[in-house]
């Protein structure tokens, strides 16, 4: 079996067209007459994106938030998504999760396909967005003396996971986890403004290391900079925050003299480019450890 990022290089090849910015960005950005149209899909899977027994409510909700979070960082508007489901139990309450999400973002419902489903089901879902900005934002434009924020906290996803594996009843903690909420206003106002912007899903040193190698540059977080959520400082899992992912935060960078329209937390320099894409304080990461979450 392949790594995700060996499968993704094998899709790079076929994938040459200037709307798929070469699979090196959040979503596709597909002109279209006047409009510039901004395209992503993400999948879950049971057992890698939620933990079976979890309410199919929450499965739904996070399935359509994620997709939505591609559209925040790409500062694009949602005009509606469409569903790939697999049948199962409690399919009754995948719809009303679905229906929840779609209501609380403003986002229709296009259509999709429906499988019967087997263990370890899966579902697909593709965002459909318009640019709000052009060019629409990417990864690529980070230069040396920028400076790099982080919208609100990572590590929240992380307890909020062990909330739900161990049952605990404390919805605070489980809705990181649970119920995402993709910053769609945050990312319009970002998209003018921005050298380079991406959400954080899979970590954000590996996250950060993606905008350090799209761009040409290092990227260096001071760590003690990095908002961690309630519960992390002080747990001991300071660093697993850094890299645990499933935050949904937006990160990017913007000249010095620039400040954000929107609340979020500077976390660090852009440097020239070294023979680390991120380190912390000057120093490279734990090379022991990886720096995200990668399928495969
Ligand atoms: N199976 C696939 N076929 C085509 N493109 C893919 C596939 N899987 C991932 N990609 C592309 O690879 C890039 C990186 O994907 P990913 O890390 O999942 O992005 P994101 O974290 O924004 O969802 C994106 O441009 C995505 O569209
Ligand atoms: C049962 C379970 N175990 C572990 C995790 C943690 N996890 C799984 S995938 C992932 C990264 C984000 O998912 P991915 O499919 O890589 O999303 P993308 O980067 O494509 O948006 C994380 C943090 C989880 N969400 N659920
Ligand atoms: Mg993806």
């Amino acid at each position: 079996m392949s790594t995700e990022p060996q499968f993704i290089e094998l899709m790079r090849a076929l994938a040459t067209g200037p709307a798929a910015r070469g699979l090196n960005d959040d979503a596709a950005a597909l002109n279209v007459g006047a409009e510039t149209l901004v395209l992503t899909h993400d999948m879950m899977v049971e057992g890698v994106h939620w933990l079976p027994g979890q309410d199919p409510a929450d499965v739904a909700w996070k399935l359509v938030a994620v997709n939505l979070s591609d559209l925040a960082a790409k500062g694009a508007e949602p005009l509606g998504v469409l569903l790939g489901y697999s049948l199962g139990d409690n399919d009754v309450r995948f719809a009303a999760g679905l229906g929840e999400v779609l209501a609380a973002f403003e986002v229709p419902l296009l259509g999709g396909d429906t499988v019967g489903g087997g263990p370890g089901r899966a579902h697909g879902l593709t965002a459909i967005g318009r640019a709000t900005h052009v060019p629409v934002p990417d990864r690529s434009g980070a230069r040396p003396g920028d400076s790099i924020w982080l919208t609100g906290t990572v590590g929240g996803a992380m307890l909020g996971f062990d909330a739900v594996r161990s049952g605990l009843d404390d919805p605070t903690s489980r809705a990181a986890f649970c119920r995402p909420r993709p910053l769609l206003a945050e990312g319009r106002a970002l998209a003018p403004l921005v050298t380079a912007i991406m959400d954080v899903s899979d970590g954000l040193l590996l996250d950060a290391s993606r905008i350090a190698q799209a761009s040409g540059v290092n990227l260096d977080i001071e760590r003690d900079a990095v908002p961690l959520a309630p519960g992390v400082a002080g747990s001991g899992r300071a660093y697993e925050a850094l890299r645990w992912g499933d935050d949904y935060q937006l990160l990017f960078t913007l000249p010095a003299s620039v400040a954000p329209p929107i609340p979020a937390t500077r976390i660090g320099t852009v440097g020239s480019a070294g023979q680390f894409p991120v380190t912390l304080d000057g120093a490279p990461p734990d090379p022991d450890l990886p720096l995200g979450y990668l399928h495969g």
